[in-house]
């Protein structure tokens, strides 16, 4: 599978795990930074991975300190359904119900371990469609009428 993954200091260590582990695995690694634990801003990650797999595919993984603000960055893509995992639970659920495509994990949550357990299992997890797709195209909806907003404005 292709991957983008991005992180911000908080984050890097796990990101630099979890990518060893995906490439040892055979999957494809497009790591857009950040590249050690100086102080960055993790929006500016989370804006070159969205826009990275918005025109080329394949799932995004973002990290900071706890999920959370890469979360709320990359919702703001159209297109993309990021999702944080705290479990496995949520990480299957993220897939099968929402067809997310970036996983957002807490480098100051998880340890390594259970953070590459959340990746396995969201990549290895499908999406059910059916009524969880009929809900996509709500959420796909609401984007649009949006977009067309900000245009009039
Ligand atoms: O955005 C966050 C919280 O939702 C991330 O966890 C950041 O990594 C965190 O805010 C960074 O904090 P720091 O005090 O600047 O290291």
């Amino acid at each position: 599978m292709r991957i983008v993954m991005g992180a911000d200091h908080a984050g890097y260590q796990l990101k630099e795990r979890l990518k060893e582990n995906l490439i040892e695995l055979g999957h494809e690694v497009v790591d857009k930074g950040t590249n050690s634990i100086e102080s960055v801003d993790y929006p500016d990650y989370a804006a070159e991975v969205c826009t990275d797999i918005t025109k080329n595919g394949g799932f995004g993984i973002l990290i900071c300190g706890t999920g959370i603000g890469m979360s709320i960055t990359a919702n703001k893509f159209p297109g993309i359904r990021a999702a944080l995992a705290y479990d496995l639970y949520a990480a299957k659920k993220a897939r099968q119900h929402n067809d997310a495509n970036v996983l957002c994990l807490g480098g100051r949550v998880l340890g390594p371990d259970l953070a590459m357990e959340i990746v396995q299992t969201f990549l290895n997890t499908s999406f059910e469609g059916g009524r969880h797709l009929r809900r996509i195209r709500k959420i796909e909806k609401i984007e649009e009428r949006n977009l067309n907003k900000g245009c009039e404005a």
